[in-house]
């Protein structure tokens, strides 16, 4: 299955901008052979907390309909990457998934906030995480920040996700964690994991792109540069079933013994 994450220069509080993007990446990655695609985190205005209130939708909102008829048109599904959503009197980094007839078949709102972007004073928590189907793949999506949390995602991985989804906006100085995080959660979860962070800057971060797809022994199936670019990497859900057969981490857990 071919997957293609849009590595995009998101534009700080230019939604029309972002959006054109958007649509172009999706264009050519479909044209591409693309049955998956996957775009960053809060890619329709950035972080541009300053005009929250502008930027936040409702779950069927602008957003939504845009991805919604994107994955109909090209009858692919599309990990919505996340953008603010107004739920459950919050508003919530959130992101939508999407299959090849144009229905939501997967909602998570960002469980851990960042402090450090300050996510923590504009945005609510979600609470909630579920795995999903994309055809033969138990898949699952975590957001950014959420990769440092190690008990989430092998919540995941015993709920049965073989593909985890990583869209991010993830800043140059901690560029080294973003790589070794997601091969880490790989190798230990024995899942692809797919990174995606955007390439570009705002008013206080560089991202460096290096959107990144790891297969379940921890190996670099594909991996992008600096600028802004389609990723694409095939992935073959047979290694999943292999890798975790050959080291049975999953059968050989003690889980009586640990605090969580
Ligand atoms: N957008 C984010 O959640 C950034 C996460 C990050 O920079 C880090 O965990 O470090």
């Amino acid at each position: 299955m071919k997957i293609a994450v849009c590595q995009m220069n998101v534009i700080q509080g230019d939604k029309e901008k972002n959006r054109k993007t958007a649509e172009t990446y999706i264009d050519e990655a479909a044209q591409n052979g693309a049955k998956v695609i996957v775009l960053p985190e809060m890619w329709t205005s950035g972080y541009d907390f300053a005009r929250l209130a502008e930027h936040t939708e409702t779950l069927d909102g602008p957003t939504s309909q845009f991805l919604s008829r994107k994955a109909s048109e090209h009858q692919v599904y599309i990990v919505g990457g996340s953008f603010p959503i107004q739920l459950d009197g919050g508003v919530k980094n959130t992101s939508i998934t999407f299959d090849p007839q144009g229905n939501a078949i997967n909602v998570y709102s960002k469980i851990h906030l960042i402090g450090l972007m300050e996510e923590d004073k504009y945005l609510t928590s979600g609470v909630e995480y579920n795995i999903y189907e994309i055809e033969q793949f138990s898949a699952a999506t975590i957001i950014c920040y959420d990769l440092r949390f190690p008990e989430l995602i092998r919540s995941y991985a015993l709920d049965g996700a073989c593909v985890l989804f990583v869209p991010a906006q993830w800043p140059i100085q901690r560029e080294q964690h973003w790589l070794a995080l997601l091969r880490a959660r790989a190798i230990e979860n024995q899942l692809y994991v797919i990174g995606a962070n955007m390439a570009g800057r705002n008013e206080n971060d560089v991202f460096n792109g290096h959107s990144i797809v790891y297969d379940p022994w921890g190996e670099i199936v594909a991996e992008a540069g600096s600028e802004p670019v389609i990723l694409y990497a095939d992935i073959d859900l047979n290694m999943v079933k292999t890798v975790r057969e050959r080291v049975p981490v999953f059968k050989d857990r003690v889980p009586n013994l640990y605090r969580c």
